[in-house]
């Protein structure tokens, strides 16, 4: 049986996106209570992959996530989740709002819901929780851990609990990006609709290399939907970016920017090429399409050997 571990426990916004996993339902599925000792069991063969988040739309990058992926060697993602995110208050028993003095969540939630929490508790205190299920369960625990906490409305009526006020993230519409990640080995079959990530640490003294890497995937009419520079913790101004492009490695013009990209920087690290949660259908203008690249690469060749 296929099994998968995800930031757990039960309830989490990273099981909802794992769920979204066909055949995820029927899989076995082991919580973690971190990002990182998710990877590590995948790391370890424990399971055959791992949901974590990787990005937020309205908080940007999940750093422990980036990093990990990025400068580990031995995993790759294989697919992506798209989960919609909203928040609620929940308490154990009913309570007005002024009476909340501590707060459990996750640090992602509760950044989530700063604006909110300062306008409306002003005076509640942040407990940090390892996810925002387990900071629910906390509340039920013999001591519990905080007043309330801030979860998802499916949490809160799981275990039961009080919803004081619903609704209550700053930015509404707000997802989260989550990725499928296992070991390395093939890549998911091109769809159509697919993104492919790297890592591409920046060249030392080489005076305009974001620009040249840039240019590479310029040229190609490759897009780019997410990119981060990072630290690669070796020094200060060391820095790697992660990148998100459209497209998947077996297409040319991604392959041919790649390439490219080689000779500027050589340590660029390919974590995976997969289908879009989205499944929104990649729009190729007709000199970049796999049939130019090919007559290109026929015509020169030609020459080569006449
Ligand atoms: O704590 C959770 O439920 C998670 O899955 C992490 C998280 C928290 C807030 C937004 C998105 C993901």
């Amino acid at each position: 049986m296929t099994r998968y571990s995800f930031l757990g426990p039960s309830g989490t916004f990273t099981e909802a996106a794992l769920l979204q996993v066909p055949g995820a339902e029927e899989a076995e599925r082991v919580p973690a209570s971190s990002v990182l000792s998710a990877l590590a069991m995948v790391e370890d063969g424990s399971v055959d992959g791992a949901m974590v988040p990787i990005e937020n739309s309205v908080e940007g990058g999940v750093t422990a996530t980036l990093d990990a992926v990025s400068v580990a060697h031995n995993l790759h993602i294989v697919g992506e989740s798209l989960v919609p995110i909203t928040f609620v208050v929940a308490s154990k028993e009913p309570m007005p709002l002024s009476g909340i003095r501590s707060l459990a969540t996750h640090s992602h939630a509760w950044a989530q819901v700063r604006r909110w929490t300062e306008v409306t508790v002003p005076h509640a205190e942040y407990i940090p929780a390892s996810s925002t299920a387990a900071g629910a369960q906390g509340l039920l625990a013999e001591t519990p851990v905080a007043d309330a906490a801030v979860c998802s409305p499916l949490v809160a009526e799981q275990l039961g609990l009080h919803v004081i006020a619903s609704g209550i993230e700053d930015v509404s519409g707000a997802v989260t990006r989550f990725v499928l990640v296992t070991k390395p080995g093939p890549s998911p079959e091109l769809t159509g609709a697919d993104k492919t990530t790297v890592m591409i640490p920046l060249p030392e003294d080489r005076p305009g290399a974001l620009m040249e890497i840039l240019e590479h995937f310029s040229t190609r009419g490759v897009n780019i939907c997410r990119i981060e520079s990072r630290p690669t913790g070796h020094g200060m101004g060391d820095y790697f970016f992660s990148m998100d492009l459209e497209g998947h490695i077996q297409e040319s013009r991604v392959a041919d920017a790649l390439t490219g990209i080689h000779r500027i920087s050589p340590k660029i690290r390919f974590l995976g090429s997969y289908p879009r949660a989205d499944r929104k259908p990649q729009q190729v203008t007709r000199d970049v399409s796999d049939a130019a690249f090919s007559a290109a690469r026929a015509w020169i060749s030609s020459l080569r050997h006449a």
